[in-house]
């Protein structure tokens, strides 16, 4: 496992050298996110990226992500070029010699919250999804938008594309994302680039959307369009693990063992009522997923490719981007780390007895 830590560039007020002072950190997990969503992103501005990273000792080691257009999703006619620009950034990535891509086929918003600043009792604060309060969200004239959100929407573009999607039911939906990957996957196997798709967050359809990625069963159907090595997905548990009907480490085994499973965001969630949950501290017994068995079953599988500690609550007065302060993260990475260091051991002291 490669523990890595997601760095929003320049402006982000953590630091790559805040970073690089996590014990056992390794990589970065980042993106270009000043170019357009759907233009394709040099060789010259990836090569920077990576460069400024490499220079305080870090490895660039996934893009997380190279966004999906809307025209992509919704399968209109202009497709076309925006599945051209998603392959030349493909080939420029393959080029800058970086090999894992993290995306995610939400349609229009990305991961989903009621509140950004839900107070707990040790007063720090964490991010929440009530159902009751999405469900009379208007996301078009609402105030609420979260880091991942397209907020580049002109006056009444999102209303016409939430009329486009209205005309979609969810197997059309299908339709669209199945030609996506048919077009990808092919080019990404022979760049030997592997392309994680991210779960839905939450992972269930929201704002009359449809959210087709947020169960085993939907993911078995995803990743068999294309059998290739580059198809696979991130796993994610805090979005996985807020449908408490998903199996984690049931999953894990079972599309891992398959080497389905590219990249893997390890956060936890404690599910708070149906559809409802609130982020919390990586600590199992603070949270509905238990962290340890998730990295038993990591270990069970042999996972060998990059881990983040995903969201952290804002902690210590630390002001940030929801989700991306550095102290709550950098103490999950720590802990999945330590974890991690004593199943591996034991795992191999095991196999060691039984070998005797
Ligand atoms: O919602 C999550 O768990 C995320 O990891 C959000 C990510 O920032 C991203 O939107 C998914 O690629
Ligand atoms: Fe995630």
């Amino acid at each position: 496992m490669e523990l890595t830590f997601r760095w929003y560039g320049e402006e982000d007020p953590v630091k790559l050298e805040y970073i690089r002072q996590i014990p056992g950190m390794k990589g970065i997990v980042s993106a270009i996110y000043d170019v357009p969503v759907g233009e394709a992103w040099s060789l010259e501005r990836i090569t920077k990226l990576k460069h400024t990273i490499e220079g305080h000792g870090l490895k660039l080691s996934v893009i997380e992500s190279v966004p999906v257009h809307e025209h992509i999703k919704l399968g209109l006619p202009t497709r076309e070029r925006y599945i051209d620009n998603y392959k030349e950034t493909l080939r420029n990535l393959a080029q800058a010699e970086v090999d894992i891509v993290c995306y995610n086929v939400m349609p229009v918003f990305d991961w989903t919250r009621s509140r950004l600043d839900f107070p707990l009792a040790d007063r720090s604060t964490t991010l929440i999804y009530e159902d009751e309060v999405v469900t009379q969200m208007d996301p078009v004239t609402g105030k609420l938008r979260l880091p991942g959100w397209d907020t580049s929407y002109k006056d009444g573009e999102l209303e016409l594309l939430f009329a486009q999607y209205h005309e979609l039911n969810e197997e059309d939906y299908w339709v669209n994302i199945a030609y996506f990957v048919g077009e990808i996957m092919p080019l990404a196997d022979e760049l030997g680039i592997r392309m994680a798709v991210h779960p839905d967050d939450p992972p269930w359809p929201i704002f009359g959307l449809p959210r087709i990625l947020g169960k085993e069963a939907q993911f078995e159907r995803y990743l068999a369009l294309h059998d290739g090595p580059s198809h696979g997905m991130c796993f994610c548990t805090g979005s996985l693990g807020s449908d408490p009907d998903n199996d984690l480490p049931g999953m894990i085994r079972r599309i891992g063992s398959e080497g389905r499973i590219h990249f893997v965001h390890a956060r936890n969630v404690k599910v708070t009522g149906h559809h409802s949950f609130m982020e919390t501290a990586h600590l199992s017994e603070e949270g509905s997923v238990d962290m340890a068995e998730i990295m038993c079953a990591l270990s069970d599988i042999r996972y060998e490719g990059p881990l983040r500690s995903d969201h952290g609550r804002m902690i210590w007065g630390e002001t940030g981007r929801p989700g991306y302060g550095l102290y709550d993260r950098a103490l999950g990475a720590v802990y999945l780390n330590g974890l991690w260091e004593a199943v591996t051991k034991c795992r191999k002291q095991e196999a060691a007895v039984a070998s005797r």
